[in-house]
């Protein structure tokens, strides 16, 4: 086919591994929407459709691992993929899939997102699939970013203090993760502080805890940006920055809709940026 060059834009592509939320505020929804607002290329590979909205997940619907495997094979084999991350995967088999395609495809700005279970307590991955998640996922994985709660469901112990978060980032390093990001928004105190480990060092990034019942889908949004930056060319550490700002905006902007827990507003990091 003809193509003129001149109309051909290059661009980032980043593609989410994950399930769909009916609701828009958390899972596939979540990481397009934050993909678009950081100048990246999205494309999806759904893992489950959920039928979910602020007031939680009323039913979860898993696709074969083989539907998850033609839809990244579909966008690897022509489009390309320049950072991959997973969010909601709930099977063991479909873990064994997703690492297999990822193998496939040589890619290494990989980030994992272990979702587990929904702020309003559904399950998202069924327990005996942890054990595949941390023998087969993250030893492809460049970043893994657990929440406190999924940190220890990981590595079977518990966090409390600071001492016992850097054990969990030494021991997810063990399991072959390039990097670890325990996300610190289950914590408690005047800030959300996010603890990253490159294998060797630890850097702290705090930012100001807000009090706001619009916490649905911080975690795959965060995630979503990481993997945006990797996707464009940033360093971790940088990725990491801009993620944080960006869920910083989206938290403190979060949308009242819906009768429970709202979600964050992806549009905030962009707004905060234009010409007053
Ligand atoms: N109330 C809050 N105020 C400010 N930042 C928050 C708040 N809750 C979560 N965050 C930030 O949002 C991101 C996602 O964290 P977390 O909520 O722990 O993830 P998850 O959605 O996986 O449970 C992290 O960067 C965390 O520091
Ligand atoms: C499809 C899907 N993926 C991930 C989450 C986690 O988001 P949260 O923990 O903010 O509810 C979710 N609720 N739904």
């Amino acid at each position: 086919m003809e193509m003129d060059i001149h109309s051909r834009q290059q661009v980032a592509r980043a593609l989410t591994i994950a399930g769909s939320d009916s609701g828009g505020g958390a899972g596939i929804q979540a990481d397009l929407k934050t993909f678009q607002e950081l100048g990246v290329y999205g494309m999806s590979a759904i893992t489950a459709v959920t039928a979910q909205n602020t007031l939680g997940v009323q039913a979860v619907y898993p696709l074969s691992p083989d539907a998850v495997i033609q839809q990244i094979h579909a966008v690897g084999d022509d489009i390309g993929v320049d950072a991959v991350k997973t969010g909601m995967l709930f099977s063991s088999e479909i873990i064994l899939a997703v690492a297999e395609a990822i193998r496939h495809f040589g890619w290494t700005k990989v980030v994992v997102d272990p979702v587990m279970v929904a702020k309003g307590g559904a399950v998202l991955l069924q327990e005996e699939a942890i054990r595949a998640l941390t023998g087969k996922l993250l030893p492809l994985t460049a970043v893994v970013t657990p929440n406190i709660p999924e940190a220890e469901q990981l590595t079977g112990s518990s966090i409390r203090g600071k001492a016992d978060k850097e054990e969990a980032a030494r021991r997810l390093a063990g399991f072959g993760a390039r990097y670890v990001i325990i996300k610190g928004g289950h914590d408690e105190g005047a800030e959300a502080v996010d603890l990253l480990f490159d294998g060797r060092y630890f850097t702290e990034l705090a930012g100001k805890r807000i009090a706001t019942g619009h916490t649905h889908g911080t975690g795959c949004t965060f995630s979503a940006a990481l993997t945006a930056g990797l996707a464009r060319g940033l360093e971790v550490e940088s990725a990491m920055r801009e993620a944080k700002a960006f869920i910083q905006a989206a938290i403190e902007d979060g949308i009242k809709i819906g009768g429970g827990r709202g979600p964050t507003n992806h549009w905030a990091f962009q707004r905060s940026r234009l010409p007053r």
